[in-house]
């Protein structure tokens, strides 16, 4: 079970598996800092097309290294970690490589899950508030990490989420989550999100062991095509 031990309960953030990760955490960290910047600031237009140039150049150096398609691909050699390990960077909510993430931290205490996250400008939906979609997205990561205190692991059945009252950016958000219920496979979990002791929404979820366990996804197709984002050059 060692492979797919989950490496986010820990209230420090769990270390670089290597220098590899020390460092493609420090150019996510870039990254999501330049996205924040984007979409705050307003330089003049010439000076955006420097950057966008710049920037396309930085991709093109960076894509020309030898690439690796998904986490199944990154465990194979055995040189970038665990597959655990993997996904603690590039998990999309909480990776700390993958700067998509904002990223939601995760630890266990009793009975209880306990998670952190901060989102910044870029995550703005209302005004001054975090989209819904991805108040979503992180119950969605943080409520599928709480599964582990039943230790069924499995996938999203539902997610059901109310939201009570905006979520506010820049603001450290606190969740909670435990299970209300578990039959066999099932488990039944509420989760909450706070604001400055506010609750701001609140979840009701069901997470599934698929019939085989989760270590039978790992033996499913993957995805075969390269994936080329569109750029603005491209016209899209
Ligand atoms: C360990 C880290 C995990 C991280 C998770 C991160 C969270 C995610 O984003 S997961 C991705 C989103 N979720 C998905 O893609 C799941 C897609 N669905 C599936 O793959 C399958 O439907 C799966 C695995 C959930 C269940 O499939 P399977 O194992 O064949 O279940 P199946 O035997 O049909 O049903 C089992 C039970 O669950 C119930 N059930 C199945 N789906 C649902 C559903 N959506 N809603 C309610 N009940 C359901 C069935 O009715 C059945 O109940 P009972 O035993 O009482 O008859």
């Amino acid at each position: 079970m060692t492979e797919l031990k989950n490496p986010f309960a820990s209230e420090e953030i769990t270390a670089p598996f290597n220098e590899e990760w020390q460092a493609k955490r420090r150019v996510a960290a870039a990254v999501r800092l330049l996205t924040e910047v984007l979409v705050t600031s307003s330089p003049d237009t010439s000076k955006m097309h420097d950057i966008a140039e710049q920037l396309e150049n930085t991709a093109s150096d960076f894509a020309s290294s030898p690439r690796v398609y998904g986490r199944l691909d990154w465990i194979e050699s055995g040189q970038h970690g665990s597959f655990g390990q993997v996904s603690h960077e590039l998990n999309p909510l909480a990776g700390y490589s993958n700067p998509l993430a904002p990223p939601v931290t995760t630890r266990i205490e009793g009975d209880m899950a306990i998670g952190r996250c901060f989102c910044g400008w870029a995550y703005e939906g209302p005004p001054g508030s975090v989209h819904g979609g991805y108040v979503a997205a992180i119950f969605d990561q943080f409520m599928g990490f709480a599964q582990k205190l039943g230790k069924r692991p499995g996938m999203t059945g539902y997610l059901n989420v109310s939201y009570h009252h905006r979520t506010p950016l820049t603001t450290d958000l606190h969740l909670e989550a435990r299970i209300t219920k578990q039959e066999g496979r099932k488990t039944f979990m509420e989760g909450k999100m706070f604001a400055h002791d506010e609750l701001t929404a609140s979840c009701e979820a069901l997470f599934i062991e698929p019939r085989k366990g989760m270590y039978a996804l790992k033996q499913q197709a993957r995805p075969e095509e390269v994936f080329s984002p569109p750029t603005a050059r491209s016209g899209a």
